[in-house]
């Protein structure tokens, strides 16, 4: 593959299946139409685009976000976004352990939340799951911190035909929170006390693309609909064993200034795991677009199983 001049951007893919770095640009600044379709038109083509050595603060990636869609607000894992900006969901263990207490990291390995919770796609337990979400890196570690994506078309494109026939008839529901009493402290609760269940179908149709994905989810699919619990652990793994397989995906390492945009309705990401024994810091902020209910091969939408859809005016969580 080679780069291409799009409009006033240069776009060169930088792994066989996803992943491409956006240059020429200053996102900054307010974009105008050509290049923002040109950015739309790279998103959908390689699934995750990677700007370096970006100057924005957080009003600046608020307004680089707005220019793509509707931004959530702030939500109840987060109660204390940076002044003035509700938009700005902040990522950094240091925060959470000072909110949260020193065994923040602990609990939430135990219960693979949030930040350690390895492969997954943003929020599919609501009905209404991201469309996208942009990340920037403020501050990064020497070493270390990379962050993985992986590509849920070829994903799915990479199966047998029968195999494709047969999951293109599941669903499967995806839950956050509600866990068991037997959680305890701050953090459980907030996740505990905003329960979010919908299900969806576990293959998507993108609705720009029309490509098909497979939409299952390691951080919050909780079963296939319709078979037993064995048969939905087989089916799953089976599908896990798939979209992780490393020829799908793309390791990126920050820099401060690097920006990180996925199209969360056709990849799944990999928070790094590698810092936990180490005391470095890593500080990065993501705003994140507001999403559409996902479609099935059959015209089939998600249904809403409990909670809230995700709008611009109220909190919901955030993974
Ligand atoms: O920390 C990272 O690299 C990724 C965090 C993450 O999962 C997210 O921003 O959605
Ligand atoms: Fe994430």
């Amino acid at each position: 593959m080679t780069a291409v001049q799009e409009k006033t951007i240069t776009v060169r893919p930088i792994a066989g299946h996803i992943g491409a770095n956006i240059s020429d640009i200053d996102i900054s600044q307010p974009l105008d139409k050509d290049t923002i379709q040109a950015l739309k038109n790279a998103l959908h083509a390689h699934k995750v685009i990677f700007f370096r050595d970006q100057e924005l603060d957080h009003a600046a990636q608020i307004a680089f976000g707005r220019q793509f869609g509707e931004l959530t607000y702030a939500h109840p894992h987060d109660d204390a976004p940076p002044n003035g900006h509700p938009e700005i969901f902040t990522i950094d263990p240091r925060r959470y352990e000072e909110r949260y207490g020193k065994d923040f990291k602990e609990q939430t390995r135990k219960r693979q939340y949030s930040y350690f919770s390895g492969w997954h796609t943003d929020v599919t337990a609501a009905v209404n799951p991201p469309a996208a979400s942009i990340l920037r890196a403020e501050v990064v570690p020497e070493v270390g911190g990379d962050t993985t994506w992986t590509n849920l078309v070829a994903a799915y494109n990479g199966l047998s035909d029968q195999l494709k026939s047969f999951v293109d008839t599941l669903r499967a529901e995806h839950r956050y929170g509600g866990a068991s009493k037997v959680d305890e402290g701050a953090y459980a609760k907030r996740v505990n006390d905003n329960l979010l269940v919908a299900e969806h179908p576990v293959v998507r149709v993108h609705p720009v693309t029309g490509e098909k994905g497979l939409f299952v989810n390691p951080g919050f699919t909780s079963h296939v609909v319709g078979v037993s619990p064995h048969e939905s652990k087989a089916i799953l793994d089976l599908l896990y064993g798939e979209l992780t397989r490393p020829e799908y995906t793309v390791r990126f390492r920050w820099e401060p200034g690097s920006v990180a945009f996925w199209d969360n309705r056709a990849t799944a990401h990999l928070a790094p795991r590698d810092l936990e024994h180490l005391d470095v810091q890593r500080t990065l902020h993501r705003v994140t677009l507001i999403g559409d209910t996902p479609v099935g091969p059959d015209g089939r939408e998600s249904t809403l199983l409990a909670g809230r859809p995700f709008t611009a005016d109220h909190a919901v969580v955030v993974d």
